[in-house]
């Protein structure tokens, strides 16, 4: 499975995103076949890499063929020629040929901004409008940003803290605190991690940016652990900000934990050995080195042994043409000097993980059935990472995703 981590140290935009992404190794010509699926012409996209500080990345605009006008809307000024309101962008996305998760996402991530700008600047949301240009501008960034994520196959999004310059930056209505206002917005009941840098005295995240990470990222933290890094790349910001202003992307191989199973029965091998004589610190090590190694499961159980020691069972499951593996793991990090094993049959549920789209993002569900027994679980990191990210409770997270599961049952 492959995770995307955002090392956001100088902010992010959705140009960051895009040229990051592009960095990674999207094909440009299959990123333009598919945003040519939004039929909306007008634009040209330029890509560039270069070396920013003597490291290589990529620089990404969308060039307007009128000039370009920043900014989502105007408030207060409604003399102004062509602008588009919230439901134009969305049946302009709508009647698109993007896929259904494209549109979904994309227009969630439209409907997020659009609320933080009318929560600003005391509208209704059917009054926020964009700059017909800037507008267009906000598509292609948005919309492609999950074309990207798509072609590069990423099935899981993770981010550093986010971090954002201070002071004030100048738009068409004069000055605004920077984090800016929509930003800020946006943050309003998450747990999204903003870091703020005194010496930068800039906009290091967008509106653009925050909507984004707000629909994508289901954790926040530092550089994963675990996992191949399989790439890096680097997405450059437009501002000068006196210090390397890019956003990092790194692609991970990481273990595919949310497996697909397609049989209704099968064999795992049961290896086991008894403990008398270990620590509890150093048994909690060897069961962490045994579930990195791909262990189905570990657990212990407690036992007495010979004179009177109470000790503790160890129980490893794990596939059995993976014996030798786990057997040489056990006897590595345990104080046993023999194991015992025997293969086991199983009847089980043939599994396969759906995603649901929610007002949380993405949270995966496992579906499993036998017999015409169906059981829809949503996948526990997963829920609880949106919990986290939007302030909410776990119960919550998982309400919604029974309500999206019956929703989507009752439509077909
Ligand atoms: O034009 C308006 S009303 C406007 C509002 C806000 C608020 O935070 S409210 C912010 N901005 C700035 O416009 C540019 C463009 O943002 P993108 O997300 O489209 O890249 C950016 O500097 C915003 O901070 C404009
Ligand atoms: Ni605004």
């Amino acid at each position: 499975m492959k995770t995307l981590y955002l090392d956001a140290f100088s902010g992010i935009s959705g140009d960051m995103f895009i040229g990051a992404l592009l960095d990674l190794g999207v094909n440009f010509e299959q990123f333009q076949t598919e945003l040519a699926k939004l039929h909306v012409g007008d634009y040209r996209l330029r890509h560039e890499r270069l070396a920013k500080n003597s490291i290589y990345g990529t620089n990404f605009d969308v060039e307007m063929n009128d000039e370009k006008d920043h900014g989502f809307i105007e408030p207060h000024d409604h003399h102004h020629h062509d602008v588009r309101h919230l439901s134009d962008i969305c049946s302009l996305i709508d009647s698109s040929d993007l896929s259904a998760k494209i549109k979904k996402q994309s227009i969630s991530v439209f409907t997020e901004i659009a609320k933080a700008e009318a929560a600003v600047h005391q509208m209704t949301l059917a009054d926020v409008h964009f700059h017909e240009v800037g507008a267009l501008d906000s598509i292609v960034d948005i919309v492609g940003c999950f074309i990207a994520l798509d072609l590069l196959g990423v099935d899981d999004v993770g981010a550093s803290a986010l971090t954002d310059g201070s002071g004030f930056i100048r738009v068409a209505h004069g000055q605004m605190p920077v984090p800016v206002p929509a930003v800020m917005q946006m943050r309003i009941g998450t747990a999204i991690p903003i870091k703020q840098r005194t010496d930068i005295q800039t906009e290091l995240i967008t509106p653009t940016g925050m909507g984004l990470v707000k629909e994508i990222v289901s954790h926040f933290g530092t550089i994963p652990e675990d996992g191949v890094l399989l790439k890096t790349g680097y997405g450059f910001g437009k501002r000068d900000t006196g210090s390397f202003n890019a956003l990092r992307a790194l692609l991970f191989e990481t273990k595919k934990s949310r497996q697909t199973v397609n049989t209704d029965h099968d064999e795992v091998l049961l290896i086991e050995a008894n403990l008398d004589d270990q620590s509890g610190e150093s048994l909690g090590f060897a069961m962490d080195q045994l579930i990195d190694a791909g262990a189905f499961d570990v657990f212990f159980t407690p036992i007495y042994m010979k004179k009177n020691r109470p000790a503790c069972k160890l129980s490893v499951l794990c596939a059995p043409e993976e014996r030798d593996t786990f057997v040489n793991l056990l006897l590595k990090h345990t104080s046993t000097i023999g194991v015992r094993y025997q293969v086991m049959q199983r009847s089980i549920m043939q599994r396969q993980f759906k995603k649901v789209e929610t007002k949380f993002g993405t949270i995966r569900v496992k579906v499993a059935r036998r017999d015409g027994v169906v059981k829809q679980t949503a996948e526990y990191d997963d829920c609880a990472c949106a919990a986290r990210t939007h302030g909410v409770s776990l119960a919550a997270v998982e309400q919604e995703v029974r309500r999206q599961l019956s929703d989507s049952l009752n439509q077909n």
